[in-house]
């Protein structure tokens, strides 16, 4: 990561959808760019499971000089989301007044709350119109719940490989990763070290559902003379769960899961189609073809539901994990959609 991110104390309590509320919260946020004096470049982006609020490290080729969103041109805020680890308050960031981190005793939290978190950094930083949110997976989810939550403060409203509410499919692959960390021993006793082994079992099932049959096969397959015991995609598989324990802790990436599980726009607002109808902005929602995890069938939903929306699709056969990648197609549509809603 490159800078430190800027930290916001949330001045009062955090009523939590749940039930209770969560105390001394802190929301970890990096800004990019200059506002202009019509304060009308802001662009938000909301990130996924895994990422933090340093959007220009981790979405390159979409946000950076020279990109679609340049700081050059754009205020672009990001902020990391409650539960995470990248200086939000999580599981591990130790609470008032025992000033001891809560580890697996964290309170449930869900999707409206990260909104509602981040409503008061909006709030904060004085912005009263966002010109463009956009998320992908988690990020997307929470950008849909914030469109509806406030549809008077964004003018874009740019959705990746996202839904309305979470699949029991995906449901069933957040359990099964749970499971896997829930099955280290060290994970019930706390610790910020606790649960790691586990973690790094959760990231391997996870990968299965972001990547694709035919990526698998375009990276990992093997050479006519290797041994018959070493198998490249085993050695992808260890790798990657390495790779994210080295950086994430398990207790967060468990709240973090249940808040995607959670994630429902219809929910006290008399269904999805209801939800979605109050969104103001004008909206693009990208789907990916070979999305096994949010299938296409997700973003064409949200599309059908959302008043005036734009749906379009990018071929590509990385998988559920393409927004993090395909940033080449993304901007082609991001252009076709700004072209379009500005000409009405
Ligand atoms: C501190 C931080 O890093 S912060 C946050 C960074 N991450 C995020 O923000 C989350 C969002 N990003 C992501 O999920 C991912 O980075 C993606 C989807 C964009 C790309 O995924 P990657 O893992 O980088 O790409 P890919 O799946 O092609 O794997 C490539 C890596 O696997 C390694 N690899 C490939 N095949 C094998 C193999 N058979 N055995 C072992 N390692 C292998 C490569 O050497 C490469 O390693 P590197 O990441 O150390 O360079
Ligand atoms: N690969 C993403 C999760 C997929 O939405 C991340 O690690 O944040």
């Amino acid at each position: 990561m490159s800078s430190n991110p800027q930290v916001l104390p949330l001045a009062e309590p955090l009523p939590l959808e749940c039930g209770g509320q969560l105390d001394g919260v802190q929301i970890a946020y990096h800004t990019y760019g200059t506002l202009n004096e019509a304060r009308d470049n802001v662009i938000w982006a909301c990130h996924a499971l895994t990422a933090n609020a340093d959007v220009l490290s981790w979405w390159p080729g979409l946000f950076g000089a020279g990109d679609y969103f340049d700081p050059a041109d754009w205020f672009i805020v990001c902020a990391n989301v409650l539960g995470s680890c990248y200086g939000s308050t999580g599981p591990l960031t130790p609470v008032a007044p025992r000033h001891k981190p809560l580890y697996a005793a964290f309170p449930r939290l869900t999707v409206r709350d990260l909104v509602a978190a981040h409503e008061q950094l909006r709030q904060h930083l004085g912005l009263t119109k966002i010109h463009t949110v956009i998320g992908g997976s988690l990020g997307g989810q929470q950008a849909v719940e914030w469109a509806i939550a406030q549809p008077a403060v964004f003018e874009h409203l740019v959705l990746l490989a996202t839904n309305a509410q979470h699949s029991p499919w995906g449901i069933a692959f957040n359990e099964a990763q749970r499971l896997a960390i829930q099955a280290d021993c060290t994970y019930a006793g706390g610790g910020p070290e606790g649960g790691q082994l586990g973690l790094r079992a959760a990231r391997a099932i996870a990968l299965l559902s972001y990547r694709s049959y035919e990526a698998y096969g375009r990276s990992q397959a093997e050479a006519d003379d290797e041994l018959p015991t070493f198998h490249r995609a085993s050695s992808y598989q260890q790798y990657q769960g390495d790779k994210l324990t080295a950086r994430f802790n398990a207790y967060s990436y468990v709240t973090l899961s249940h808040i995607m599980d959670a994630h429902h726009v219809g929910r006290g607002r008399g269904g999805v189609a209801a939800a979605l109808g109050r969104v103001q902005a004008r909206t693009l929602v990208l789907g990916i073809t070979s999305d096994v995890l949010f299938p296409p069938a997700e973003q064409q939903l949200l599309a059908r539901h959302i008043p005036g929306a734009m749906y379009a699709e990018m071929e590509s056969g990385y998988g559920h994990d393409g927004f993090l990648i395909e940033t080449a197609q993304i901007a082609h549509f991001l252009e076709r959609f700004y072209v379009q809603t500005f000409a009405h």
